[in-house]
């Protein structure tokens, strides 16, 4: 199996790298740049070292046809413009990009201010929120990779909203993100001095992610109403944090609360669920595609607290786009997957 990677001189395109070079059905895994060809990936990233295929190649439809899958960890609008063309000559596409994860192309225009994909492609196009889609995505050609905040939301709100335990209209998504998910292009509001020793709340009921978020928990449950979603930079590397609130319908038992969540990812090995009274931190999945979840139920305010963990480069990016890319290529889920976090 021969892959691509478009932007793999960017921090999760580099991740894709990292995981692919070394999986165990993949042979030939090829780097592409629009900015840097001829040139050697570790020019840009010396952790790679002098792997032969590592290579940068401009970008060529001819010659991206050519392989079995073709990743895109690029900016928004690049694989709406390319992946179209990949699709309709039978490449597997996985984009790890926003483009295609919203159904309705004026819902995307809103949130991005740019144009859409054509319809038919976001149509079909699959969303890889592996633990909720495992049958789509193993027929999937285009894969939509969910993003970071929406991966540790969903999966944090999935057990509740789809067992209608929760008040649709009490969700409150409090997120947080290292410095890496803003990407590796240097810009002001990730400038050293301006995130150290510093929490600051951006996107406010503006986040793209918002969409992407209601989309899905709308149709897992038509009584979800539209969430309040913050998100905050603070001073790490990688990882996020989402705190979820929601009001309970009913009191519940924490002890069933914990068993519904165990229940829920009976079979998924990248989902691990804290016992009672264990809240996990973001250094516990560091570097791992493991997404942890702790939970809590206030008798005083009938609220359910959710913490939901993940690293924002695999779980919430390259991790999970490899974990779906097995499944469309009919392979265990979890092969080229298995490190654990790296601690501390
Ligand atoms: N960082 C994260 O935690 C997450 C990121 N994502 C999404 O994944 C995608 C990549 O993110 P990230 O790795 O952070 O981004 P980076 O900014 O680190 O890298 C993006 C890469 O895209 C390439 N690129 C830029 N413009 C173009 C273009 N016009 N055509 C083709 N390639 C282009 C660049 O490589 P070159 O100049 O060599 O072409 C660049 O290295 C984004 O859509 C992002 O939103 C999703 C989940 C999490
Ligand atoms: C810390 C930080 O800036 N994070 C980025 C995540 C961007 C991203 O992943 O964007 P798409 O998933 O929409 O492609 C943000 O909040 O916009």
């Amino acid at each position: 199996m021969n892959v691509a990677i478009i932007g793999a001189t960017g921090y999760s395109g580099a991740e894709l790298f990292r995981l692919l070079y070394k999986h165990p059905h993949v042979g030939r895994c090829d780097v592409f740049s629009s900015s840097q060809d001829g040139m050697h990936l570790s020019e840009s990233f010396p952790h790679v070292g002098a792997v032969d295929s590592a290579v940068l190649h401009k970008l060529d439809i001819e010659a991206l046809s050519r392989y079995d899958a073709v990743f895109f960890a690029t900016p928004p609008g690049v694989s709406g413009e390319w992946a179209p063309a990949l699709v309709d000559r039978g490449v597997k596409v996985i984009d790890l990009s926003g483009d295609f994860r919203l159904k309705d192309g004026a819902v995307y225009e809103q949130w991005y201010g740019r144009e859409a994909a054509p319809a038919e492609y976001l149509q079909n196009a699959v969303y890889g929120l592996t633990e909720w889609n495992r049958e789509a995505v193993r027929e999937a050609v285009l894969l939509s990779n969910p993003g970071c905040y929406p991966t540790a939301t969903l999966l944090g709100l999935a057990p509740l909203v789809k067992n209608s335990l929760i008040e649709g209209d009490s969700i409150i998504v409090d997120a947080k993100s290292g410095v890496s998910g803003a990407g590796r292009k240097a810009g002001l509001g990730t400038h050293f001095s301006e995130v150290n020793e510093n929490v600051k709340i951006y996107k406010v009921n503006v986040h793209q992610h918002i969409p992407e978020i209601e989309q899905t928990l709308q149709m897992w449950n038509e009584a979800v109403a539209p969430i309040t979603f913050s998100t905050h930079l603070i001073p790490m590397t990688r990882g996020i944090m989402a705190t979820i609130y929601a009001k309970a319908k009913q009191p519940i038992s924490p002890n069933d609360l914990v068993d519904l969540y165990k229940t829920s990812y009976e079979g998924s090995p990248f989902v691990r669920i804290r016992q009672l009274g264990q809240f996990p931190a973001t250094k516990e999945v560091y570097g791992s595609n493991y997404c942890d979840i702790g939970l809590a139920y206030d008798e005083r305010t009938g609220r359910v607290t959710v913490v939901s963990v993940i690293d924002n480069l695999l779980k919430g990016a390259a991790g999970q786009a490899v974990q779906n890319f097995n499944l469309m290529m009919g392979w265990d889920e979890a092969e080229g997957l298995h490190s654990l976090p790296i601690y501390p």
